[in-house]
């Protein structure tokens, strides 16, 4: 293997680990949204032996959850593996879920004779968990972990808030005038961010495992959340309305596409049932929580029922009202508020309530980004 640099530079080892750990987390983000319960894990394959590294093989978690991202860049690497470095966004699984679907990742990669392996973050499931490093010590395969460790971790958000706390990772973005409001009560739909904008937002609804809303924003608005974007649509991920009571109209939007796009409404358990029967008649699943002490769902409860069904991420893109609940029960992992320069209509709601106010003293702002006029802000706990 080669220890010199290109032209007589001094070979940075580091620096070449990050730019492949940096493709590998690429391909993880393109599938996100299509792999839950799984974590959409990229890999790549590179052959370090020549003086100048080359790109064996690519791959990454395939919808559904299966294959594993190893499994695909291995294929398709094939001998060509054999003492190559392997670059993997989360550290491989050591067993699986089911006899029936392969080795673990853990066996491909020592069975294939790759020659190092390089991982991003570590995974809590007890299906990897460290049970792989011990195997790969044994094979005389040296790791390196921790590559790009807070981008993995950002990729991996969802799939590591599931495992270690039973329920989806929570981002929630709201949209906000540049005097901080981000609806009207009373007026028409206020508008707020430009066009450009909006396709950045499709593109994070694709990226979840689910979009959530409160059912005063099915009120006011009768959104259909789904995904837009050209070539996109069927990325639409599944649609989550909290309603305490069951108010969401079986004519919205929401509920008249839910075979279409699925539609789960969390209600609590007092809920009517008349009410459920007229929704399911469209196709809705109804979930019932309990209520919480001001009577309305319970939303630690409802997101646990969520990870139970295997949503890793959600998108929140209700109001003010439910950023703030979620704020207060501590369930807000990220927040990205987007301040709209090209406002239409008038507003009369605050964005931020007092809840969301405070826990943002607790999550860090790590990168805020100008998308034509208007400007994202992303706040994530640290
Ligand atoms: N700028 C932006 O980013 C956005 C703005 N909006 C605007 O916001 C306004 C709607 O605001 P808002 O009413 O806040 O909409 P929300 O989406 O926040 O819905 C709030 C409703 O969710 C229900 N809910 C159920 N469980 C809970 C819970 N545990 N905690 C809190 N709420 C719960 C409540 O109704 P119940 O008690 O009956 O269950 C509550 O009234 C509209 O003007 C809309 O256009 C909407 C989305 C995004
Ligand atoms: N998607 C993914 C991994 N997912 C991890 O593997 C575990 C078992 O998966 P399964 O047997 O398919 O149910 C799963 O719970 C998660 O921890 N692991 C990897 O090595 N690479 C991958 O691409
Ligand atoms: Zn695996």
């Amino acid at each position: 293997m080669s220890t010199s640099g290109t032209a007589g530079q001094p070979f940075d080892r580091a620096g070449r680990d990050e730019r492949f750990m940096r493709l590998a987390i690429a391909l993880g983000e393109r599938n996100l949204g299509l792999t839950w319960p799984n974590p959409s894990v990229g890999s790549v394959v590179v052959d370090e032996s020549g003086d100048a590294p080359v790109i064996m093989a690519q791959g990454a978690t395939q919808p559904g959850g299966r294959p594993h991202a190893e499994r695909v860049a291995l294929a398709a690497a094939g001998e060509r593996a054999r003492g190559a470095t392997l670059y993997v966004s989360l550290e491989p699984c050591a067993t699986r879920s089911s006899r029936d679907d392969g080795p673990s990742c853990t066996d491909l990669i020592v069975a294939a004779g790759i020659g190092r392996l390089v991982v991003s973050v570590a995974d809590p499931s007890p299906h990897a968990a460290g049970q792989g490093l011990e195997r790969f010590e044994r094979s005389g395969i040296p790791m390196t972990a921790g590559c790009l460790a807070d981008e993995g971790a950002r990729l991996h958000r969802g799939h590591i808030t599931r495992v270690s706390k039973g329920r989806p990772a929570v981002t929630v973005k709201l949209a906000r005038s540049t005097e901080g409001l981000a609806g009207s009560r009373h007026g028409p739909r206020l508008m707020l961010t430009g066009e450009i904008a909006n396709a950045k937002v499709h593109v994070m609804r694709a990226h979840a495992d689910a979009i959530m809303v409160g059912v005063g924003t099915v009120l006011a608005d009768d959104p259909l959340l789904n995904v837009r974007l050209p070539g996109l649509e069927s990325r639409s991920p599944v649609r989550i309305v909290v309603d305490s009571n069951l108010r969401t109209p079986p004519t919205s939007r929401v509920v008249t596409g839910a075979r279409e796009i699925p539609t789960w409404i969390v209600a609590s358990v007092t809920a009517p049932v008349d009410a459920e029967k007229a929704l399911t008649a469209h196709g809705v699943e109804v979930m019932r929580v309990s209520a919480d002490e001001t009577g309305r769902a319970s939303l630690p409860e409802a997101l646990q029922l969520l990870g139970a069904r295997g949503i890793t991420q959600v998108f929140c893109e209700g109001g003010p009202d439910l950023a703030d609940a979620l704020a207060k029960a501590d369930l807000v992992d990220e927040l990205v508020l987007v301040t709209g320069r090209s406002v239409r209509g008038q507003g009369d709601v605050p964005a931020l309530g007092l809840s969301l106010q405070d826990r943002m003293d607790h999550l860090d702002l790590w990168a805020e980004e100008q998308i034509g006029p208007d400007l994202f802000m992303f706040w994530e706990r640290p």
